[in-house]
């Protein structure tokens, strides 16, 4: 068998680059796998054998004999590991020289015209079984040549598992062919031995492959395929240091890496894509998935993490994280805020509320009279939804719309305008369904409140009756310890009109309600319309600082110049304060009620104004994707939602007591329930707005399901959830829907409850009528 030039040399006991050298004195060109032919074997023994080296003693001998035959020198016998080590070495050498071994080859290719001996030794050296494994073409070791993977990846898993092994990463060499040790697996130093002592390189070895270790982990870290991806990005980093390093020469590969300019600080929006954050970090993708991996996060590189993630990741590379300020939404424009030394006392808003004919009317219209008309003569009262008294020279300003919108529709929009509400009871009917309803929307908007018992002239008037009816709504009288006010009056007499107004100006004044005068102005729009001679009026309620005529406004999706201002008596004013409502002309589309008056600059009024017509089509678009309970259970599951609130309509007092007591039973720990109004009689336009302001389900209860009428829809473009069921039906599919959507094993529960409604559909049953709108969903408040 022809024996390799490094095999020849281990016998001669040295080093085959002395043996190559030997051999290009004679014109013989070899490589380290060179086969050793009788001319060439000649000329080495002439060279070693005889004499020409001191260490060698008889070619034949093996390598222990040569150690016993040196024992009885003077010199000590090296130690079996030591020899190894000594040989490892060697390789490593011969690895480096002929690491341009294609370009040999070609020449070898050349010179012998055939074949080439080494590459017949290599083979013949490599084990039977490995060789059995894969039958390996030329063209096949060329193509793994090309790929990377070594010259002989097919015999070679336990090959590529070492080199894997040596390296820091097999990844890191793919795209290096010349990277990988030439002669790596082909012998026999694919055991395991050799394959630990390779591990155990030390870092600072100028071997290639000491290259990649010098982090000094891969030695230590076991190589999974995971590590290899995410360590891809520093592979890119190490290829591109690698070419630098094969043009500079490997001496290069001691000189510490140059150190990156990594920030010491970032700031971060509330949530950022990984790949985001690896660029404000100055790191590789790889490197931020691999610490969010090792944090128990999966995360793609398009993935959004949130704020408190990244900085926790951040942290880990030395980075502090600040908080960046959220992007200006283009349709908001900017709070002022205002000092409180700049604050200035203002005048009640005071909205009358109650039952159908119990004299709000009446009522209003008997202050306006005593207070207002009777004092400034001669003004022609015009309808702008609110008005101004004064009393004892202390001004109170009225809201004249129903209560409910004046609370509803306003709140739903974010504007609270009211102050005070005035409850207005008969003395001779006592409290009534709109009683507690309006109860409800002030409590709702947590307004205070105070009792206006009218019609005491009457006969079989009972005020004590109705106090009595109120304490089970939690208003109880001064009278009898509690702390709601309530004044016997008389629309009609008069009787107890200064002392209702009396007890608004004390309620004002504990209360302290204030405003900044003297900065630009902001209102809410309490009335709209288009006049046909004057164009856009809108009646508008002065909040916060004052409006001038000339001002430039910007209304909801509206703006414009105020060209003229009036107030409640059709009188021109050339300014408006606080609590004052006024009438303005000047916008140039008509806005609704509930939008929010601010005084801008006209490019920005128009600017924003145009934003907000946009932002509102685009969600007129969507305004079909209906919300299902599903999003609403999500919603819970997530722990988004805290409190369920509902509304509880019937259409006889039994089945709504019943269903709300059913309702209130249910007990979880993720949600609570809340009734925010229970009532009978139809769902009416006031529920839905009440629903609308406090983000509530409503749910219809009829008693008589297979006769019963049809449930009165509320319009279609103020509904935001209707929920009709069956009360004979409650117990068996309302229930499990509710509990389906506050327990965790929702779905198996919600099928249970589409099945009962399936069923009973199939009975012509009104079923559940869900119109939600998600914009409406999301903004529920997410703690109770
Ligand atoms: N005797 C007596 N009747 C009153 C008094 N206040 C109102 N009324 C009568 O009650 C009826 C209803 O009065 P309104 O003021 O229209 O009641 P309302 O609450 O405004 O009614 P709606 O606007 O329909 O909700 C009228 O006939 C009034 O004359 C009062 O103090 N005494």
């Amino acid at each position: 068998m022809t024996k390799r030039v490094f095999e020849v040399a281990r016998e001669y006991g040295v080093q085959t680059k002395e043996v190559i050298q030997a051999l290009a004195g004679h014109n013989i060109k070899a490589g380290n796998f060179t086969g050793v032919n009788e001319s060439m074997k000649a000329v080495l023994d002439k060279k070693f054998a005889k004499g020409g080296s001191t260490k060698q003693a008889a070619p034949k001998q093996t390598a222990p004999e040569r150690a016993a035959a040196k024992q009885p020198a003077s010199k000590p016998a090296a130690p079996k590991g030591e020899h190894r080590e000594v040989r490892q070495e060697t390789r490593r050498k011969q690895q480096r020289e002929h690491d341009d071994r294609p370009q040999q080859d070609a020449r070898r290719q050349r010179d012998t015209g055939g074949r080439t001996g080494h590459r017949q030794n290599d083979r013949n050296a490599r084990p039977q079984q490995e060789r059995n494994k894969r039958p390996v073409s030329g063209q096949d070791r060329r193509d793994d040549h090309k790929n990377g993977r070594g010259r002989s990846a097919a015999g070679g898993r336990q090959e590529g598992r070492a080199d894997n092994g040596h390296s820091r990463s097999g990844g890191q060499n793919r795209g290096g062919s010349t990277e990988r040790p030439r002669q790596g697996g082909g012998t026999a130093q694919s055991s395991a031995t050799k394959r630990t002592k390779y591990f155990s390189r030390p870092q600072n070895s100028d071997n290639k492959r000491g290259r990649n270790d010098r982090n000094g982990k891969s030695a230590s870290r076991p190589h999974t395929l995971l590590i290899n991806v995410l360590n891809k990005g520093k592979a890119k980093n190490n290829r591109h240091d690698d070419r630098h390093t094969q043009q500079n020469g490997y001496q290069q590969n001691n000189q510490p890496a140059k150190k990156k300019n990594y920030p010491e600080t970032i700031e971060l929006p509330e949530t950022i894509a990984v790949k985001d954050f690896a660029e404000r970090l100055g790191r590789e993708v790889g490197e931020v998935i691999k610490r969010l991996l090792l944090g128990g996060i999966m995360a793609t590189i398009n993935q959004e993490i949130d704020y408190d993630t990244a900085s926790l990741i951040a942290d880990e590379f030395g980075v502090t994280v600040t908080a960046e300020a959220p992007p200006e939404d283009p349709t908001e424009i900017e709070e002022i805020v205002d000092a409180p030394e700049t604050l200035k006392t203002r005048p009640p808003v005071v909205t009358i509320m109650g039952h159908v004919d119990h004299g709000k009317t009446s009522l209003l219209d008997a202050i306006r009279k005593t207070n207002v008309t009777s004092h400034e003569a001669g003004g022609i009262t015009q309808h702008i939804g609110a008005y101004q008294v004064r009393y004892e020279g202390k001004k109170i300003t009225f809201m004249d719309t129903p209560g409910h919108e004046a609370f509803t529709a306003m709140r739903a929009r974010g504007a609270q305008v009211t102050d005070i509400a005035v409850l207005v009871v008969a003395a001779d009917d006592g409290v009534m369904p709109q009683t507690v309803e309006s109860i409800n929307h002030a409590k709702s908007a947590d307004v205070a409140v105070i009792v206006a018992i009218n019609k005491i002239d009457k006969e079989g008037a009972n005020p004590g009756n109705v106090m009595q009816q109120l304490t089970e709504y939690g208003l109880i009288s001064e009278d009898w310890g509690g702390d709601t006010i309530m004044v016997p009056v008389s629309a009609h007499t008069k009787q107890g009109l200064d002392d209702l107004l009396e007890n608004i100006l004390v309620l004002a004044e504990v209360s302290d309600f204030k405003a900044n005068p003297d900065r630009p102005a902001q209102g809410v729009v309490i009335e709209a319309k288009l006049d046909k001679g004057r164009g856009t009026v809108a009646s508008v309620l002065i909040q916060k600082g004052t409006l001038h005529v000339g001002d430039s406004v910007l209304v909801g999706n509206t703006y414009g110049k105020v060209r003229a201002m009036n107030n409640e008596r059709g009188e021109r004013v050339k300014k408006a304060e606080p609590s004052l409502p006024v009438e303005i002309l000047g916008l140039n589309d008509v806005p609704e009620a509930g939008d929010i008056l601010n005084m801008t600059d006209e490019k920005t009024a128009r600017a924003v104004a145009e934003k907000r017509l946009e932002k509102k089509r685009s969600s007129e678009l969507h305004v079909n994707a209906k919300v299902t309970l599903d999003d609403l259970f999500n919603q819970i599951q997530e722990g988004e939602l805290k409190e369920l609130s509902l509304i509880v309509k019937g259409d006889v007092q039994g089945s709504v007591e019943a269903l709300s007591q059913s309702l209130l039973a249910i007990k979880s720990d993720e949600v609570r329930i809340s009734i925010v109004h229970a009532g009978v009689g139809a769902i009416t336009e006031s529920d839905i707005m009440l629903a609308s302001a406090s983000n509530a389900l409503i749910i219809g209860a009829l008693t008589y399901v297979p006769t019963c009428p049809p449930v009165k829809r509320p319009k279609k473009k103020r509904s935001i959830c209707v929920h009709t069921v069956s009360f004979m039906m409650r117990s068996m599919m309302l229930k499990p829907l509710l509990k389906a959507c506050l327990t965790r094993n929702m779905k198996k529960k919600l099928s249970a409850a589409r099945k009962c409604a399936k069923l009973y559909r199939r009975r012509r049953s009104l079923l559940p009528v869900l119109m939600l709108k998600k914009e409406k969903l999301r903004a529920l408040p997410k703690s109770a």
